[in-house]
C-alpha cells in the first residue's frame, strides 16, 4: 500500500485520467474535501449533490452510473447529527442505510469499486483499549444502529466495498467542526464547555480522504478503520488545539457529558486503532497542519484549490 504525505503545498497536481470517480455529497465536509484532494492529486472526480444524486433513489443512482461511466463512488453523503436520529429515525436511516445498500447494488451491478463511510458510534464503548476492524460493534444510539446496517448491507451487495470506519473530524477547509469551535472561542475570548469523559480517536480530514484514496486505488475491501493516531477526550482534543495555535487554555471547560442534556447516548470509549498498522499521522501532527492550512487560508493569496 503506497501512503501519501498529505501537506498541501507538497502536492503538484497531475494530469487527469480518462475515467473520473463519481463523489456523492458535494456540499458536506468530507465530499468537498475529496474534490479538493482528487483536484491537488490529479484524480479526475464527478462531485454530486442531493439535487443531481440523491443516494436513496435506485433510479437517480443508475442514470449517474450510466452517464459518468466512473471506475469507483465514493459515497460522501449522510446524516450526521447524532442527536437529531433519534428521533428524525426515518430520515437516519433513509441516507445512512438505504443509500449506501443500493449504491452497493448498483456497483455490483457495474462491476464497479464503492467506498463509504462509518463511524466509531457503532461501539458500545464497554472496550478499554482502541478497537480494531474485527472487534464486535454494538451501536448505542439511531445514528449508530444506521451506519453498522449499512455495513452490513454494503458488503452483502458488494463483498469488495471499502468500507471505512473513522471518526470526529477536524479540519480548516470549512468551520463545521469542534477544532473550529474551540479555537473560535479562545480567540473570542469565550468559555468552552467540552466533554471529558469521552475518549475518541479524532479525525483530520485530509490525512482520512489522502489515505481512504490510497486504500481505493490499491483496491483494498473490507471494514478498515481510519483516524488520526492517538487517543483524547474531546476536551483534550479542545486543549491540545488552542495550545498548539499559543492561545489561552483557561477557556476551556471540561464536564461530563451527561452534563450536556444531549439526546442520543455515546460510547464513554471509541478509539479506533487499525490491526494494518499505523496508517495516519498522529492528532499532534493532524492539528499543526489544520492550523497551517488556516494560515494558508487567511492569506491574502490562499491557493486556489482550496477556494470553493
Ligand atoms: N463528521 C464526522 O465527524 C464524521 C462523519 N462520518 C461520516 O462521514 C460521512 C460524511 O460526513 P460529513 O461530511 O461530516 O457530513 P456533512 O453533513 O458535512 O455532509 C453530508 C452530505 O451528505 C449529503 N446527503 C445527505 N443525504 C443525502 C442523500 N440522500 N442524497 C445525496 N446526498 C445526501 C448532504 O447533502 P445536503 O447538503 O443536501 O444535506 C451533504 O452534502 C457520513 O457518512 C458520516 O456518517 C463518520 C465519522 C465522523
Ligand atoms: C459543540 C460542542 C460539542 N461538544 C461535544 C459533543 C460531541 O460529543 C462532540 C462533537 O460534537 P458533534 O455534535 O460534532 O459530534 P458527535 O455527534 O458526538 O460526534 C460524532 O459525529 C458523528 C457524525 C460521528 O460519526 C462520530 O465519529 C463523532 O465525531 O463534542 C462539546 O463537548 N462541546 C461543544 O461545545
Amino acid at each position: 500500500m503506497s501512503l501519501k504525505t498529505n501537506s498541501l503545498a507538497s502536492q503538484a497536481p497531475t494530469a487527469p485520467t480518462a475515467q473520473s470517480l463519481l463523489i456523492t455529497g458535494r456540499t458536506g465536509t468530507l465530499g468537498r474535501a475529496f474534490r479538493k484532494v482528487c483536484h491537488i492529486r490529479g484524480l479526475a472526480a464527478v462531485c454530486l449533490g442531493r439535487d443531481e444524486l440523491d443516494i436513496a433513489d435506485a433510479d437517480a443512482i443508475a442514470q449517474a452510473l450510466e452517464r459518468y461511466q466512473p471506475w469507483a463512488v465514493v459515497n460522501a453523503a449522510g446524516y450526521v447529527r447524532v442527536d437529531d436520529a433519534e428521533a428524525d429515525t426515518a430520515r437516519c436511516y433513509r441516507e445512512n442505510a438505504v443509500g449506501p445498500a443500493l449504491l452497493a447494488q448498483a456497483c455490483a451491478t457495474h462491476g464497479i469499486q464503492l467506498l463509504t463511510f462509518s463511524s466509531d458510534l457503532v461501539f458500545d464503548g464497554q472496550q478499554a483499549q482502541a478497537y480494531l476492524e474485527t472487534d464486535r460493534a454494538r451501536p448505542l444510539n439511531v445514528y449508530g444502529h444506521s451506519k453498522l446496517q449499512a455495513e452490513q448491507a454494503v458488503l452483502a451487495h458488494l463483498p469488495s466495498a471499502l468500507v471505512v470506519r473513522t471518526s470526529a473530524f477536524f479540519g480548516a477547509w470549512d468551520s463545521h467542526n469542534f477544532v473550529h469551535h474551540a479555537l473560535a472561542a479562545a480567540r473570542a475570548g469565550q468559555p468552552f464547555a467540552a466533554a471529558d469523559d469521552l475518549l475518541i480517536s479524532p479525525t483530520y480530514v485530509p490525512d482520512l480522504v489522502n489515505t481512504a484514496l490510497d486504500l481505493l486505488l490499491d483496491e483494498e475491501r473490507g471494514i478498515w478503520h481510519l483516524t488520526n493516531h492517538g487517543t483524547c477526550t474531546w476536551a483534550e482534543l479542545a486543549r491540545q488545539a488552542v495550545c498548539a495555535a499559543g492561545l489561552d487554555t483557561a477557556g476551556i471547560v471540561p464536564r461530563p457529558a451527561a452534563s450536556f442534556g444531549w439526546a442520543a447516548v455515546r460510547p464513554g470509549f471509541s478509539a479506533l486503532r487499525s490491526q494494518q498498522g499505523i496508517l495516519l499521522p498522529s492528532i499532534e501532527s493532524g492539528l499543526q497542519r489544520y492550523l497551517t492550512d488556516e494560515q494558508l487560508l487567511q492569506s491574502a493569496s490562499p491557493p486556489a484549490v482550496l477556494v470553493d
